[in-house]
């Protein structure tokens, strides 16, 4: 990577110092294929993940300009359940140069912006997995989203849990990988924080990881296939049965199901990416909480994470690893939030949804119940900033979400609804986006 740096292969820089857009050295420029209807409006509101509000809404129309037929290039994604959706964080400003970021859940702490979800990257592109709720003609709708009302879509791709879990990828493979020695091994962090290039493969029972060596021949798959996947791709489906009530039970015990009932739902088509942080005996019944050794920050900490001095992976019950999160990442400081509705609140939500006086009722949900369960949603998750949290706690809080204002205030553990009015009516995007573009 670095001699291709250094020689500026396949420069395309011109005398004026611009760089012209070329695949081969990567300055792609992109055009977006459709800007998402989101029921989001602005920033604030918005989850941070796709995971938090299950009942969030959105639409992406695939723009003529990109192909005629928008609706050929949907062709077949309807048989899929889940999909990962690229978009430029539209809002940003400006592009992030910032090395080190703050993500809310360090409350204050920073941490390499790689290492985060944060929308604030030298590249301000994002990447949502959300459920697929239908195709119709050139337009795909979409629940469980973070993005916001305008976001600039660039590709919609297929999730294949076969390809993109890592706890498929992670799976002992056995005599086969030590045969044929393509298992790509994970590299694990050493005390010193560095990170090991070396191949390593861990050893049973978390223990140190044991060195092995690869050797460069690669052997064949058909339809382009890796290894991993070809050796895997057969037991997913009897291996799935046997530990989804283990991912079910967990989840319980870390409240994630009753934050989002989306949550399990994709675990369960996922086979596995929300592996969950607990070790297992070998029976699957002797479980205890596993020592994540990622990140210890304590709340109002200004400091920098210091990567773990050894990981110690995830396993289910057949020993198998699975993906790793630091514990910063579950552990956070900020608390869920107990969320409440003054009567009037309450009162506000039914009229909205009411055509009877005269409110157009709401765009992206179904009923006033939907509506309410994805406000909880939101706030239960505490969306306000670091700074917000500390310093301005006294302060009301607004966003909008579909058609629905929503005033509120944050208290000790508890966020309240005081008043839901009508928004004005989101642009058509299609309107305004394009008319800017031509
Ligand atoms: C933390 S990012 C995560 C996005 C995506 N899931 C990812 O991991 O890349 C989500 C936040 O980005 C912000 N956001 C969403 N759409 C945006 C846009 N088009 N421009 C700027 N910020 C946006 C919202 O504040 C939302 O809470």
């Amino acid at each position: 990577m670095r001699g291709l740096e250094e020689s500026g292969c396949g420069s395309t820089a011109t005398p004026c110092g611009c760089v012209k857009p070329s695949l081969e050295t990567g300055n792609l420029l992109t055009e977006p294929i459709g800007y998402l209807e989101s029921c989001f409006l602005a920033k604030n509101g918005t989850p941070r993940q796709p995971s938090i509000c299950s009942h969030s809404r959105a639409c992406l129309r695939i723009r003529k300009s990109i192909f005629n037929n928008p609706e050929h290039s949907l062709m077949g994604l309807e048989q899929f359940s889940h999909v990962w959706i690229l978009f430029v964080f539209h809002k940003n400003g400006h592009l992030s140069c910032k090395a080190k970021v703050q993500p809310p859940r360090l409350n204050g702490a920073k941490t390499g912006v790689f290492s985060t979800r944060s929308p604030h990257r030298p590249n301000a592109i994002g990447l949502t997995l959300a459920k697929l709720e239908k195709v119709e003609g050139g337009a795909i709708y979409l629940s469980g989203i973070d993005m916001i009302h305008g976001t600039p879509v660039l590709d919609i791709k297929p999730y294949i849990a076969d390809y993109d879990s890592p706890q498929n990828l992670m799976e002992p493979l056995g005599d086969f990988n030590l045969q044929n020695n393509q298992q790509k091994p994970k590299a694990t962090f050493h005390s010193d924080g560095e990170t090991n290039s070396c191949y390593q493969r861990q050893c049973p029972g978390c223990g140190e990881p044991e060195p092995y060596h690869s050797t460069k021949g690669k052997p064949k798959y058909p339809e382009g296939r890796t290894s991993e996947e070809n050796c895997l791709k057969h037991r997913d489906r009897a291996e799935l049965q046997r530990i989804l009530p283990m991912h079910r039970e967990v989840a319980a015990d870390f409240g994630l199901e009753s934050r989002s009932d989306q949550r399990l739902s994709v675990a369960e088509k996922q086979a596995g990416p929300h592996c969950l942080e607990k070790s297992f005996s070998e029976g699957g019944t002797d479980k205890k909480l596993r020592s994540v050794e990622g990140a210890a920050v304590l709340p109002g900490s200004s400091t920098e994470v210091r990567p773990a001095a050894r990981y110690c992976p995830a396993r289910v019950a057949d020993g198998s690893p699975c993906s790793l999160v630091p514990a910063w990442v579950r552990e956070a400081p900020v608390a869920t939030l107990e969320v409440r509705f003054t009567p009037h609140a309450e009162m506000d939500l039914v009229q909205l949804s009411s055509a009877e006086v005269g409110h157009s009722s709401f765009k992206y949900f179904q009923s006033a119940e939907e509506a309410k369960r994805a406000i909880e949603a939101v706030l239960s998750a505490d969306p306000r900033s670091v700074y917000r949290r500390k310093l301005c706690q006294d302060r009301l809080f607004y966003f909008t979400v579909d058609i629905a204002h929503v005033t509120c205030w944050f208290g000790d553990g508890f966020a309240e609804v005081l008043r839901i009015q009508l928004a004005s009516e989101p642009a058509q995007i299609t309107d305004s986006v394009e008319s800017l573009l031509s």
